[in-house]
């Protein structure tokens, strides 16, 4: 059974269809990235994957079972992490992770494993209004997997990071290459690392699904040029 399944979706906001009549699978274990230009709608997308808002039509399954707004075991089998990390700036990292243990009804023991995963031990009795950017989104990552979910939900993680945060937010998700994970980012170089799979959005659309062989992002980057601009008029 695939992990995720997303049937004949259409996504209305207002008077924009950010969504148009999108379906895929993705198997367990599979990394698929979701790229695309600006206002394609990939952020609509991970946010009805994460079930924080629902189709107009079609229909998303996640590990067999509808994401409807009162399906909680969906929501337990998903790590989200969006665009604001989620996290209390007043309290420290393992307040916050304790806190969030509490709320997920998870064994607070687990949150130093999950400092330690994300290299914040040393710094976890720290108040995380201090925190650099990168530093927020190890944390926010932490807080993703405290209750072990079987899918992650990435959107735009590197966004904001310089190339060492990035590049040390890439060694710490690589733990977690067990999961399914379905990950959007403008980075086509970290996505095609991150990745065996391209999902290429164009105007709520997928115009391309493409395999990553390997770190060699040629291949995707003539996908994406071709998807954004059919014409090869740029
Ligand atoms: N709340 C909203 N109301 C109306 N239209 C919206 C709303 N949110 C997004 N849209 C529109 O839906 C479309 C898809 O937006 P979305 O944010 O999903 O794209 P995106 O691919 O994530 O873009 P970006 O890369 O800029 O983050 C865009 O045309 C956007 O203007």
């Amino acid at each position: 059974m695939a992990s995720i399944t997303v049937d004949g979706v259409t996504k209305r906001l207002g008077s924009t269809i950010a969504v148009r009549n999108v379906s895929f699978a993705v198997e367990p274990g599979e990394h698929v990235g979701l790229f695309g230009p600006n206002g394609a709608g990939k952020t609509t997308l991970m946010q009805m994957l994460s079930s924080l808002s629902f189709p107009s039509e079609g229909q998303i399954r996640i590990g067999g079972s509808e994401v409807t707004p009162d399906a909680t075991d969906v929501r337990r089998s998903l790590g989200v992490v969006g665009h604001r990390p989620m996290v209390y700036g007043t309290l420290t990292a393992r307040e916050n992770l304790r806190l969030h243990a509490r709320l997920r009804g998870v064994d607070t023991d687990r949150v130093e494993a999950v400092l330690g995963q994300v290299n914040l031990r040393t710094r976890a009795s720290t108040r995380v209004e201090t925190f650099s950017h990168g530093m927020t989104k190890r944390l926010a990552i932490a807080r993703s997997v405290l209750h072990d979910p079987t899918v992650l939900l990435l959107d735009e993680p590197y966004a904001g990071l310089d190339q060492r945060s990035a590049a040390d937010l890439q060694a710490i998700l690589e733990q977690f290459d067990d999961r399914t994970v379905v990950l959007a980012t403008h980075d086509l170089q970290r996505g095609a690392a991150d990745c065996d799979r391209a999902l290429v959005l164009v105007d709520g659309v997928i115009s391309r699904d493409v395999r990553i062989d390997g770190p060699d992002t040629d291949a995707l980057e003539t996908a994406y040029d071709r998807a954004i601009d059919p014409a090869g008029s740029r």
